[in-house]
């Protein structure tokens, strides 16, 4: 198995370091635009190899997508990202030409393989490379359910003080403020969370998650990478070792939750097929007008992207 990792920054980076450690694929290629960075990670990481002892192959190569030839999976990680004051959609008129032509390339060189995009903003990127790849809907998705529900988690954690490994969270939805954290499917332990918290305590946590990444950026001055470079790790090993793990990855929806040809974040089965199954839960009125804003609020973006002529 061959993984590919475009974009040698921060979350690409730590992507394919968490990917190399796990140990479940032979060879992960990082591929940048800048001169050097993706040799340079790759070897450094390639030198942690001993010392961590795994024996996964880190390959760079700046700009060359041979290298990336007949990779099973690809992450796309490249692109800007954004600096206090911004929304990730502001990012869309430098990275949807960057998620655009690197789609070109990666397909060419891998036409079967699975992407997953976690440039941002993120549904609409996954809706670039989705048309440019003109993959089956199975074989591209985009990464955000796993980080934002992470998030969830870690706060639900925190202030219940249990680990977190005990609490499981559903969230559908855009990667964006308009996200939609479902408390009832929350749990700790298979405990609903509503009766753990209350409605207040609850009511913060879900508005500080869907601010999470915002929070960050204010933080650091520029975007998270150690949670999302996990995040898109964990989509890998899911369709590489083929565990038909269940995730809130964004995909395209075709009549699903009563919403048609939008990308936006619903609970999957992911396997070594991509995407095998989208899972239809339940939600009550209140729930599926909170995803309808949600896919409103992405499909304003794809439209943008849509008036760019650029698909
Ligand atoms: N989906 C999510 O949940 C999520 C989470 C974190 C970050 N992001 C997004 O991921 C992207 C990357 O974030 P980062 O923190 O790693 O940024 P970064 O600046 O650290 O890394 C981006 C890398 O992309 C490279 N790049 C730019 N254009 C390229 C091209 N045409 N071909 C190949 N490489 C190219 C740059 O040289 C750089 O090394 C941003 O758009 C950010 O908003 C998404
Ligand atoms: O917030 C960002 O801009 C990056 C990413 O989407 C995140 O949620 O961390």
């Amino acid at each position: 198995m061959k993984v590919t990792v475009v974009g040698a920054g921060n979350v690409g980076a730590t992507c394919a370091q968490i990917v190399a450690e796990k140990n479940i694929v032979s060879e992960v290629v990082l591929l940048d635009i800048k001169e050097g960075l993706s040799e340079g990670k790759a070897l450094d990481l390639w030198q942690t190899a001993p010392i961590n002892y795994y024996d996964t192959r880190t390959v760079g190569a700046t700009n060359d997508y041979s290298k990336s030839a007949g990779s099973d999976v690809v992450v796309i990680t490249s692109g800007v990202p954004r600096k206090p004051g911004m929304s990730r959609d502001d990012l869309i008129s430098i990275n949807a030409g960057i998620v655009k032509s690197v789609t070109e390339n990666v397909i060419k060189y891998s036409p079967n393989a699975i992407i997953i995009i976690v440039s941002n903003p993120l549904d609409v990127m996954t809706y670039v490379a989705y048309a440019v790849s003109k993959s089956s809907k199975n074989k591209v998705l985009g990464m955000a359910g796993i980080l934002d529900t992470a998030r969830y988690r870690a706060f639900l954690a925190e202030a219940l003080d249990v680990s977190p490994r005990d609490i499981q969270a559903l969230l559908m939805g855009g990667h964006g403020d308009t996200m939609v954290p479902l408390p009832r499917y929350t749990t700790v332990a298979g405990i609903p969370v509503t009766e753990m918290l209350d409605e207040e305590t609850l009511a913060k946590i879900i508005d500080r998650t869907k601010k999470g990444g915002g929070e960050l950026v204010n933080l650091m001055g520029t975007s998270a990478w150690y949670a999302p470079g996990s995040a898109a790790a964990q989509m890998v090993e899911a369709i590489v070792m083929d565990q038909k793990r269940v995730f809130p990855c964004c995909v395209k929806l075709e009549g699903e939750y009563g919403l048609n040809d939008i990308f936006v974040g619903v609970p999957v089965k992911l396997g070594k097929n991509g995407v095998e199954k989208v899972m239809e839960v339940k939600l009550t009125a209140d729930e599926q007008e909170l995803l309808v804003a949600s896919a409103a609020a992405v499909k304003e973006i794809m439209d943008v992207v849509d008036g760019m002529n650029i698909l």
